[in-house]
């Protein structure tokens, strides 16, 4: 066990691009935590995909130790932290398991909407934050006059803010130095009974389910029987660890320190962030505050192209939820795709994320049906029925009214942008509820349904405002609307995977922008097409798709051989991500892209 007096735990906050990765693998380097031979770049970003979209999904941590000057050697615990929205349940619980951070602003950009988002999260949770000012060995690097923004917009002192490279290593030991000397040691009571938070946990294919904890009080060791306060689950502890990063037993933890353990828990889905961990036999008398399972908020159908892949579809869903507690998943059929899932996501990130997993680690080939949220039908008997999915919509005249889930969203924005946010704001049904003034910044704050959110929202946002502002949101409440369900069809037929509900003034703009769109994304037939947009039996919009008659090879006069051949490679390649919906063929990008609201 370390003394509280020489532990310091601390995350990092940036927005996306400014060096935290590159900072934590120089802190991990300096430190000798890693041999020189180990050391691979990027060493927190485990997941291929996190490498590729440079997003850092999961919490990962790792333990330093550093001999300062001072003659005293330190565990310095570095947690990693998510940076997207969807994330934000798991940044703020994670924050929580540390008293400080670290604030990196690269100095030549200055601070951005996500340093914004991040470095209010870690005040929240009552951090002491010191500034890093990162890519002072670029020329364009203006280091004063961050530190003028950093005291301006985040209003922290900047004074002592400390200078580095992450990319050459200067400044690298001064941050180690204030790490020791300006963030504030944990404190806790190591003979009161065990109190431990469960921060985060994964699945290993080796060890299974590993349980990453912060002890706040109390002594763990190897062996103990413990209880999850929030489950009421009990386990016996097979392996006690730290992280450095690579897992290194160790016999017991004390008060402030951060590890991992294992023990024999089947799926992560018995694990709940935020839980609390005591010992069975002497439990803590409260548990910690502010638990909060995470509850899916968007929900899509994912189907295979291929009918045939179906049972991989579902060994591969299978496998992806025991290591991830948010995403949940039911089977669902559909007349136009056949077999599938309905799936429940934490945002669109989210889907995103799970989506490409899905693709890319068990090859598989999808289709994934319109997000929509979790509506909530009066029927005229009484019952309340939770709908997920447009497609079963019941008969309307059942039902006497619709609510649907509101969110409180804050989004800060650099003034000269935010007309144009508060123009896609009003489109999407939302109402001002404050806006207010921080420097050159606003801050607005809107009323929204979740429902004009969760599909392009941020997409648009960050298009609009070119990628500056920040936005967060809580869900408040669910509230009526008039919401109807439109149905789109294709050749006559309905194609259920196009079908959302719609706010009853909009439906008609929406059927309009839908059926134009899916008139270019669909490719001629050898007959006309009349794509529908309807309310029940009533059309609302209407397109047609004139007939074609064409071989694609035709263009290609003359005998050239492979490139006709290319041709129709091509074309059965984009064939395999084709659906087939009567006698039309409709392709898979044709059911996201139709769904954007940008008109
Ligand atoms: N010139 C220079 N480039 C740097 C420095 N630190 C980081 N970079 C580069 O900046 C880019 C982003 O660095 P990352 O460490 O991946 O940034 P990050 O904040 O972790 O990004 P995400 O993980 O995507 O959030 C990389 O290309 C780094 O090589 C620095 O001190 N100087």
């Amino acid at each position: 066990m370390t003394e509280l007096s020489h532990i310091r735990n601390f995350s990092i906050v940036a927005h996306i691009d400014h060096g935290k990765s590159t900072l934590a693998d120089r802190l991990i380097q300096l430190t000798g935590t890693v041999a020189e031979r180990d050391m691979k770049a990027q060493m927190l970003d485990a997941m291929d995909i996190e490498r590729e979209r440079g997003i850092t999904i999961k919490a990962n941590t790792v333990r330093i130790v550093y001999p300062a000057k001072d003659g005293e050697t330190y565990v310095l615990n570095l947690i990693d932290t998510p940076g997207h929205v969807d994330f934000a349940y798991e940044v703020s619980r994670s924050m929580r398991a540390v008293e400080g951070s670290l604030l990196v602003v690269d100095a030549t950009q200055g601070v951005e909407a996500q340093t914004l988002a991040n470095v209010y999260q870690a005040i929240d949770a009552d951090h002491e934050i010191v500034p890093v000012l990162n890519k002072i060995d670029l020329p364009a690097a203006e280091p004063d006059r961050v530190k003028e923004q950093i005291e301006d917009v985040i209003g922290i002192d900047a004074s002592e803010a400390v200078p580095i490279s992450a990319k050459t290593g200067i400044g690298i030991p001064d941050v180690l130095e204030a790490i020791v000397t300006r963030l504030p040691a944990p404190t806790g009571d190591r003979d009161a009974p065990l109190k431990a938070m469960l921060v985060d946990s994964w699945y290993d294919p080796y060890l299974g389910v590993v349980v990453m904890i912060r002890v706040m009080d109390g002594m763990i060791r190897k062996g103990d029987q413990v209880k999850m306060m929030q489950t009421g689950a009990t386990y016996r502890l097979d392996k006690l660890a730290v992280l450095t990063p690579a897992m290194k037993d160790i016999p017991e933890l004390g008060p402030g320190e951060i590890g991992v353990f294992t023990a024999s828990i089947k799926q992560v889905r018995d694990t709940r962030v935020g839980d609390t961990i005591t010992h069975e036999k002497k439990p803590c008398a409260t548990p910690l505050a502010g638990f909060k399972p995470a509850q899916p908020v968007v929900f899509c159908g994912l189907f295979p192209v291929d009918a045939n892949d179906f049972e991989a579809l579902r060994d591969a869903i299978e496998k992806l939820a025991l290591n991830d507690a948010s995403f949940s998943y039911e089977m669902e059929t559909s007349a136009a795709l056949g077999f599938g899932f309905r799936c429940g996501f934490l945002g669109l990130l989210h889907l995103e994320v799970i989506r490409d997993r899905l693709e890319r680690e068990y090859d598989l080939d999808l289709i994934t049906t319109a997000p929509s949220v979790v509506f909530k039908l009066h029927m005229r008997d009484g019952e309340v029925r939770e709908l997920h999915n447009p497609a079963d919509m019941p008969d309307p005249t059942l039902i006497d009214h619709i609510t649907e889930p509101r969110i409180k969203a804050t989004i800060m924005v650099p003034d000269e942008y935010l007309g144009d946010v508060l123009k896609l704001c009003q489109d999407r049904r939302g109402i001002q509820m404050d806006l207010t003034y921080a420097g050159s910044r606003a801050m607005a704050v809107y009323d929204l349904p979740l429902a004009e959110v969760v599909f392009d929202f941020y997409d648009r946002l960050k298009s609009v405002t070119k990628g500056y502002a920040s936005f967060d949101y809580q869900i408040s409440e669910y509230r009526e609307d008039h919401l109807v369900k439109m149905s789109i069809l294709v050749n006559d037929e309905p194609v259920d995977a196009l079908s959302i509900m719609v706010h009853r003034d909009r439906a008609e703009s929406r059927g309009r922008v839908m059926v134009e769109k899916l008139k270019e994304l669909i490719p001629r037939h050898m007959f006309k097409i009349p794509i529908q947009a309807a309310i029940g039996s009533r059309v609302i919009a209407r397109e047609t798709l004139s007939a074609m008659r064409k071989d694609v090879t035709a263009k290609c006069y003359g005998g050239d051989a492979t490139r006709k051949k290319k041709l129709l490679e091509k074309q059965k390649a984009g064939k395999k991500k084709m659906r087939q919906f009567g006698k039309v063929e409709i392709p898979q990008a044709a059911f996201i892209q139709a769904l954007k609201m940008d008109n």
